[in-house]
């Protein structure tokens, strides 16, 4: 785990939360709820019923994981704790491993924290990493990549409603996403402008 990507993925999700609400630090939105609906929708896209054939849709429950990550930073963002002290937080709990065989409980036992106290609980979140095998640069590579999703959308006219998030070929922006990042190396430092490129290239198709 890398302190400079931590750092940046803070600067990313300040930036973020801004461009949807200049002061939103003085708003006090309600994350913890952001974050409990998207573990039901996690749930749903791992699946859950037995009266049922599913299968668990891994690239949507890792884009949920990534979702709840960009809440959860703004959880700690919030609290007014330096960016230093909150990557140093985020080291040392952020430790991902579970001892849990069944993910859905390790998602309410997560789920069920956050409703509790309203916190980003870290080392419940790390565990629901470690149950679908995702690391901490594949965290940091989606995270990257929803977060100019996300830009593209507020830029794109998500707000009043004109964005279109079917695309040309009636596929939805986040499977736009996730086939671009896979052409695009996320280690270089331009990572971030050739994503957006991309986007701009593909909605315009
Ligand atoms: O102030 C905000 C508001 C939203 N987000 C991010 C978090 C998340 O990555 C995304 C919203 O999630 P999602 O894409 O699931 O929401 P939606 O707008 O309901 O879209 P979808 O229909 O794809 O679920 O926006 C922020 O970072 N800050």
């Amino acid at each position: 785990m890398n302190a400079q990507q931590i750092k940046i993925m803070l600067e990313l999700q300040d930036a973020m939360n801004t461009k949807v609400t200049a002061d939103w630090r003085a708003r006090g939105y309600e994350w913890y709820r952001a974050i409990w609906v998207e573990c039901a929708e996690l749930m749903d896209h791992y699946g859950w019923k037995w009266w049922k054939k599913q299968a668990p849709d891994t690239e949507q429950v890792a884009l949920e994981l990534i979702d709840i990550w960009h809440f959860g930073l703004s959880i700690l963002l919030q609290s007014g704790a330096s960016l230093d002290d909150i990557s140093d937080k985020i080291q040392s709990e952020l430790v991902i491993a579970t001892d849990e065989q069944d993910f859905r409980l390790d998602l309410e036992k997560f789920a069920a924290a956050t409703l509790g106290d309203r916190q980003f609980h870290l080392g419940l979140f790390a565990r629901l990493m470690a149950g679908v095998g995702m690391s901490f640069d594949q965290l940091y590579r989606g995270y990257v990549g929803k977060n100019v999703l996300n830009f593209f959308r507020q830029d794109h006219g998500y707000k009043d409603g004109s964005y279109r998030k079917h695309w040309h070929d009636g596929r939805e922006d986040n499977e736009h996403l996730v086939e671009v990042v896979l052409t695009l190396d996320a280690t270089k430092a331009e990572f971030k402008d050739e994503l957006y490129r991309a986007l701009v290239a593909r909605y315009q198709a």
